[in-house]
């Protein structure tokens, strides 16, 4: 059978990925192959089910159609003049390197058509959000295939350029990261008023996993939920005037995700 679907990194998010074509019947796992010196445990459970492991970009096969790039950005200049080289001609290839523009990717690709993702890890069980970006040159057809094998792990949006592409890496790219930080400083927090440890955590990532399933199941927006949670002169209220006062928590967030987009810009050179 022909190994159409190369992946160039197979660690947490290429992993995840994989894993979802896979489990989605959207890709033989004999159709794959695998390109990662030391790929990680979603890999390497493919590759035990028939994907092909190569170490060495020479050994991409002339089949390949559909390219994954999922390195971290700071090894792609060493590596691109090599997959390049190897790459069958007029692939499509599918980069989430966060920050690596597509300018920079169609240079060292130049017969290549150029798709841009960012996804998230909520991916991996299947609640991730990827926005990709891609120019005139996608054909619909292909545009169809990226949106099935991006929107296997959950909703999948198109952007309009880079410039969007960024800003997102800044919001849902990285975005699960500063709820795990919340999850952290909750923890903190019941800690200081008497929890040990472990009831200390339990407690935090209940209350983080039940409001994201509330906010999920409910029709009510984000704010009448915090709302329905706040009695008038009550304990919230109290919370909140902390957290709301002169806007702390909305302008440390603005700081934040404008620290992940100009990092990302900063990348992009
Ligand atoms: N993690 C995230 O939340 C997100 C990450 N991204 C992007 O995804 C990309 C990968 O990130 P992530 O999955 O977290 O990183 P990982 O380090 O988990 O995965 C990268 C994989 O590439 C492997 N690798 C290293 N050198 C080579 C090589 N020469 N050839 C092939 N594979 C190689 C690594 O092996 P080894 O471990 O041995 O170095 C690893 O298995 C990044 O570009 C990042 O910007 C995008 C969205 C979200
Ligand atoms: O931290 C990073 O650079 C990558 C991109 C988005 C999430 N992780």
């Amino acid at each position: 059978m022909a190994q159409t679907h190369l992946i160039v990194g197979a660690g947490n998010m290429g992993g995840a990925l994989l894993s979802s074509w896979v489990g989605d019947s959207l890709v033989n796992p004999r159709n794959l192959v695998i390109l990662d010196p030391k790929p990680g445990s979603e890999a390497v459970y493919l590759i035990e089910r028939g994907a092909r492991h190569i170490e060495d970009a020479d050994d991409i096969p002339k089949s390949v159609r559909v390219v994954l790039l999922a390195i971290k950005p700071q090894l792609f200049t060493g590596l691109s003049r090599k997959l390049a080289a190897a790459l069958p001609a007029e692939p499509l290839i599918i980069s989430i390197m966060a920050g690596t523009a597509t300018d920079t990717l169609a240079r060292a690709f130049p017969d290549a058509i150029i798709v841009r993702a960012m996804p998230n890890t909520p991916a991996a069980v299947g609640r991730g959000i990827t926005a990709y970006a891609a120019g005139d040159s996608l054909s619909e057809e292909q545009a169809k295939l990226c949106e099935a094998l991006l929107g296997a792990n959950g909703e999948v949006i198109r952007v309009a350029d880079d410039r969007a592409i960024d800003a997102v890496t800044a919001i849902s790219g990285s975005g699960p990261a500063y709820i795990f930080h919340l999850c952290e400083a909750l923890t903190d927090a019941a800690m200081q008023v008497g929890f040990d440890a472990k009831t200390a955590a339990q407690l935090a990532r209940a209350t983080l996993t039940g409001s994201s399933a509330l906010l999920e199941a409910s029709e009510r927006s984000a704010t009448e939920l915090r709302e329905a949670v706040t009695s008038p002169g009550g304990t919230t209220q109290a919370a909140l005037d902390v957290l709301m006062a002169d806007g702390a928590l909305i302008n440390l967030m603005r700081q934040t995700v404008q620290a992940a987009f100009d990092r990302a810009q900063e990348l992009s050179g």
